[in-house]
Formats: structure tokens, C-alpha cells, sequence
């Protein structure tokens, strides 16, 4: 079975057509700005030929613990999320309903980085807020990056040779978003982002987890608006606030190498949070069997890598440079590490077709 991807992330759009788990061809819009357009999609098409089914990947679905038909209604069922995903919900509906326009006659499914989560335990989902509020605004930690990290998970199971269902890892998907997700016996029991992917790590542009006195703080001394602060927040924080780069971290780290603090604060920060993250997850887990690490950053920027890892000693994590400088999926721990470290390519086209191509026999 043949299956058009369409993988809509904050910094780019990765288009893919995956044939039997591999892929036959793609293309990538490196620094997307989230216009939706035919051209891409005709393009990939073009290099493939004909395809059996759609994929979409969706940021938010809410409780929906795995793929849906996309038809008009269950679009428009997905914008509820708009306003809590909204560097990525909007481009994903936009963009299915382009799908939609271009192959009439092919079953397009959204593929939801929520699902992944979906069973997380009640302690790692609900907010320690009136109970009230949770009822009244449905407030849950959802977490996201699950098709990046339940790839990611049977790479690490077929990398290592064990069965994914007998695995304990954390799973840190380091692109442009950023996420720990600690993964119990093949399942998520937690994960660092919540009802929105604002939460936890700090990230390209986005802030992580604040302190929610820091927020009601500027917004009382600075007569900021909801709108004003989601902007500052999704788009002027993390790498690129602090360094005022784009927060492309290839150009932050261009400016730390320069001489530039800024960016130089801006990466101790980064590493720093991501570090604290690991290590809170680290806490939902009896054991750690292996620390996966995939997205543009854990792929492309081994020397950041070792960077992170020389500071979780602790856990037990050591790097083996030799094996770091190589290429592909790859353990880069000693052989004699208690805790394996992998390189993991981001499979979020190859877990959405295996999702669409389980759906697709069942509808
Ligand atoms: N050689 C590279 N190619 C692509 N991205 C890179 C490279 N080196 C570092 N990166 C980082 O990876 C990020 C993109 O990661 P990715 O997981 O593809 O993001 P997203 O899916 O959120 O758009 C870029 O913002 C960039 O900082
Ligand atoms: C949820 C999320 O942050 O996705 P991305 O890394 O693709 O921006
Ligand atoms: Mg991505």
C-alpha cells in the first residue's frame, strides 16, 4: 500500500509517499511559513505516481486514541484545538483540506501526536487546579510528538533486539519542538508538554514551562493582552528570544562560535531545561533500559548532543565519541553503559502510514 504523508511541523513541511515502511520519495520545505499550497504536494506526487491513501499529521486530537477519516465534519471537529495548538493545528486542517481537493477519490486520515499519550496514567494527565476548572475548561496533559516517539520506540526495539512492549526508555524528540516522554513497557506514562505543546523544554521559538506567577505578572505590570502573550510565547521565546536569532539552532550555535553571549545563554538554558525534563521523567520509570534521542537537532548536531549528554552522568549516560561522529541510527554509548543511547532518524511518515494502513483495513 501507498501512502502520501503530509507532515506539517513548526519549522518545516515534510512530505513523504512510504511504500511498505520505506520511503519512495519526499520532499522537504525547510523554513515553512505555514501557507498551505498544491504545488508540494503535486510535486512529491509527481516522483511517486499514484497513492492509495492519505496521511496527515495532527497535532492535537484531543482524547482520540488513534487515526480518523478526515471528512468535513471531523475537520471541523479538530478545530477546537485550534486555539491550543495554534502554531500547528491550523496548518494541518488548511493542509487536509488541500489534500482532500487535490485526490478526491482517496481516503485521507489524520494521524494524531496526542494518541501516543492517550493512555497516560490520571496522575501524569490532570493539573493540580480547581477541579472545577478541569471540568469546566476540559484541561488534561495531552503531550504530543507520539508519532515521533512511538517510531522511535520500535526503532530502539529492533536497534537493541528486544520486544518494544518490554522496553523502558525516555524518548526526546529534539527539532524545532522539543519533548521528553517517558516510555514504560512500550507505553507513554509521561510527558512534557501538556494541554498545549507550549510546556516543558525550551524550545526553537516556543518558551517551555514557566513559572504561571511570571505569567500573571507581566501581564497585570504590563497590560498585556491573551493574544499578546501567546505571541510573545509561541513565536519570540526559547533559542530565539533569548539569542535573537530565528532560533534555528544551526544559527544560534553559528553566534555562540562567534562570541556572542547571548547565544551562549540561550544553549546553557536549552540544555539546561531539556536536562531537568529528562531528569523528571526519568522519575515515572522502574528502570531505564535506554535513552532515545531523534528530530532535525538530535539528528544533524552531534557535538550539542555530546554536550547534553556529558551532563546526565547521573542516569547512568555516557557518550562514545567514535560512535557519535558516525552517520544514521546508531547506540552511541560505551558498550559497557547500564544505559544504552540512541540516534534515531524522526520515523513520523513511517509510523503515520503503518497507522493509515491499520486504519484503512479496518474502515
Ligand atoms: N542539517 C540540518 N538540517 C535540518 N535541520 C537542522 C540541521 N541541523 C540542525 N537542524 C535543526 O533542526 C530543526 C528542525 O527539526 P525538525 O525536527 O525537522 O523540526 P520540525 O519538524 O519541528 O519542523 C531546525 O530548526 C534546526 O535548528
Ligand atoms: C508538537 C511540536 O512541537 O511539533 P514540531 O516539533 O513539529 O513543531
Ligand atoms: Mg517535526
Amino acid at each position: 500500500m501507498r501512502t502520501l504523508v503530509v507532515n506539517p511541523g513548526s519549522s518545516s513541511l515534510k512530505l513523504s509517499v512510504v511504500d511498505g515502511g520505506v520511503q519512495v520519495a519526499s520532499r522537504t520545505l525547510d523554513g515553512w511559513g505555514g501557507v498551505p499550497a498544491r504545488w508540494p504536494i503535486l510535486d512529491v506526487l509527481a516522483a511517486s505516481g499514484p497513492v492509495d491513501a492519505v496521511g496527515v499529521r495532527i497535532a492535537h486530537g484531543g482524547d482520540r486514541d488513534g487515526p480518523r477519516l478526515l471528512d468535513e465534519g471531523e475537520l471541523r471537529a479538530l478545530e477546537e484545538f485550534v486555539p491550543l495548538a495554534p502554531l500547528h493545528q491550523p496548518r494541518s486542517l488548511a493542509l487536509a483540506r488541500v489534500v482532500v481537493e487535490v485526490l478526491p477519490d482517496v481516503r485521507v486520515f489524520g494521524c494524531f501526536d496526542t494518541s501516543f499519550h492517550a493512555g497516560m496514567p490520571a496522575h501524569a494527565t490532570t493539573y493540580p487546579v480547581p477541579r472545577e476548572w478541569t471540568e469546566r475548561f476540559r484541561l488534561r496533559r495531552y503531550g504530543f510528538h507520539g508519532l515521533s516517539c512511538a517510531y522511535a520506540v520500535r526503532a530502539a526495539a529492533g536497534a537493541l533486539g528486544r520486544d518494544p512492549a518490554g522496553l523502558s526508555l525516555l524518548c526526546c524528540h529534539v527539532g524545532s519542538g522539543v519533548s521528553v516522554t517517558a516510555v514504560l513497557d512500550g507505553r507513554s506514562v509521561d510527558t512534557s508538554m501538556g494541554l498545549t505543546p507550549l510546556d516543558g523544554v525550551a524550545m526553537a521559538t516556543r518558551s517551555g514551562g514557566l513559572d504561571p506567577g511570571l505569567l500573571l505578572h507581566v501581564q497585570r505590570t504590563g497590560g498585556l493582552s491573551a493574544g499578546e502573550v501567546e505571541s510573545a510565547l509561541t513565536h519570540h521565546s526559547g533559542l530565539a528570544g533569548l539569542s535573537g536569532t530565528s532560533g534555528d539552532v544551526r544559527r544560534v550555535l553559528a553566534a555562540r562560535a562567534a562570541g556572542d553571549e547571548h547565544a551562549d545563554l540561550a544553549i546553557r538554558v536549552y540544555l539546561h531545561r531539556l536536562r531537568r525534563e529528562i531528569g523528571a521523567a526519568r522519575v515515572s520509570l522502574d528502570r531505564l533500559d535506554a535513552l532515545v534521542l531523534t528530530g532535525g537537532v538530535a539528528e544533524h548536531e552531534p557535538a550539542l548532543v555530546a554536550e547534553l549528554l556529558d551532563g546526565l552522568a547521573h542516569l547512568g549516560i555516557a557518550v562514545a565519541p567514535a560512535a557519535l561522529a558516525g552517520t544514521g541510527d546508531r547506540v552511541v554509548s560505551p558498550e559497557t553503559a547500564r544505559t544504552r543511547v540512541l540516534l534515531v532518524a524522526a520515523g513520523e511518515d513511517v509510523e503515520i502510514a503503518h497507522q493509515v494502513e491499520r486504519a484503512g483495513l479496518a474502515v
